[in-house]
């Protein structure tokens, strides 16, 4: 497990990480969310060791990260580094060879990647000649190739189209199964929703949220529910402790506390068939924004100036 405990970091004046806390668990993929500016990039940067925290403490498996350590990590830099004019299979094997690998074993993990994501023809093309999409796609092999202990990606989705996101989620996802720790970072709120088990919420440099997507889910439910009656369900408004939100045709959706909820379902029952009653759970996209709406902007716009300079 990757472990990060009261970490800060400022730039000049700028603090833009602030107590930041938050576990990565083996085995599962764990995606991290925030707006722009909200930290992403420099606490995953701190995790590797990129940056210095200014104070706390990062640690797999209860050790700190030292160097033999981070040889293992895996990772997909928000800035694409690889060579334009190399061949891919080239420059993977390369990579994998930096990391230790014997040239077969490079050789074969290269190739094995490659195909496993669609590029086994392009295998002696130049990154430059590549879509951006399967640029893309040989980006995220060169985190893959060494096989490592733990896998940080930043954005990693970005630029794919629909069907390459579900190829490499799929791959990212052998991976976690493995057994190894899985941080990436995404914009793409439904693929993490989709694909993430864990969450760790950023906004202006702070830790708002973390858990399994199923918790956050039922944190933040608001007590909402969904009745679909095959009578009308008008009665529902006069129910004490119930407020209504939507009612159109055959479906109400309502506040209320649980018990209040199961006798709203009685009721319902009494009165006629009741088609579906479920507890109403938020898109990610709907937490997300639920969290962070009265978060201020930590975009790395100037402090104010005091007010003697501001005089001056
Ligand atoms: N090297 C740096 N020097 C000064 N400020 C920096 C530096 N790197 C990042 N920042 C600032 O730190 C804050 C957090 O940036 P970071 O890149 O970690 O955010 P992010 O969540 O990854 O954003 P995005 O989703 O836009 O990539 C921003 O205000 C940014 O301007």
């Amino acid at each position: 497990m990757i472990s990060l405990r009261g970490v800060n970091k400022s730039f000049g004046s700028h603090q833009v990480l602030q107590d930041v806390t938050f576990d990565v668990a083996r085995g599962r993929l764990t995606g991290f969310v925030g707006g722009n500016g909200a930290g992403k990039t420099t606490t995953m940067r701190i995790i590797l060791g990129v940056l210095s925290a200014g104070s706390g403490e990062v640690t797999l498996d209860g050790r700190a990260v030292d160097g033999d350590a981070l040889r293992g990590f895996g990772y997909m830099p928000e800035e694409r580094g690889l060579y334009p004019k190399m061949e891919i299979a080239e420059q993977l094997t390369y990579l994998a060879r930096l990391h230790g690998i014997d040239k077969a074993g490079a050789t074969k993990r290269s190739d094995a990647l490659l195909e496993r994501l669609g590029l086994g023809e392009r295998r002696s093309d130049k990154l430059e000649t590549l879509s951006l999409g399967n640029q893309q796609r040989v980006q995220v092999a060169a985190a893959l190739v060494h096989e490592p202990d733990v896998l940080i990606m930043d954005e990693p989705f970005s630029g794919l189209d629909p069907l390459a996101v579900d190829e490499v989620v799929a791959v990212i996802g052998e991976h976690a199964a493995r057994g190894i720790p899985v941080l990436f970072s995404s914009h793409q709120l439904e693929v993490v929703e989709r694909l993430c088990d864990d969450l760790v919420i950023i906004a202006g440099g702070q830790i708002r949220a973390t858990g399994s997507r199923e918790e956050l889910r039922a944190a933040h439910s608001g007590d909402r529910w969904e009745l679909v009656a095959r009578t009308d369900a008008g009665w529902v408004r006069s129910v004490g402790g119930v407020d209504v939100e939507e009612l159109a045709g055959d479906t109400t959706v309502f506040r209320a506390s649980e018990s209040v909820a199961q006798q709203v379902l009685r009721d319902a029952v009494g009165r006629g068939d009741v088609s579906s009653f479920r507890p109403v759970r938020p898109t990610l996209g709907e937490i997300f924004r639920d969290i962070v709406v009265d978060v201020p902007r930590n975009d790395g716009e100037p402090e104010l100036a005091s007010s003697k300079e501001a005089a001056a």
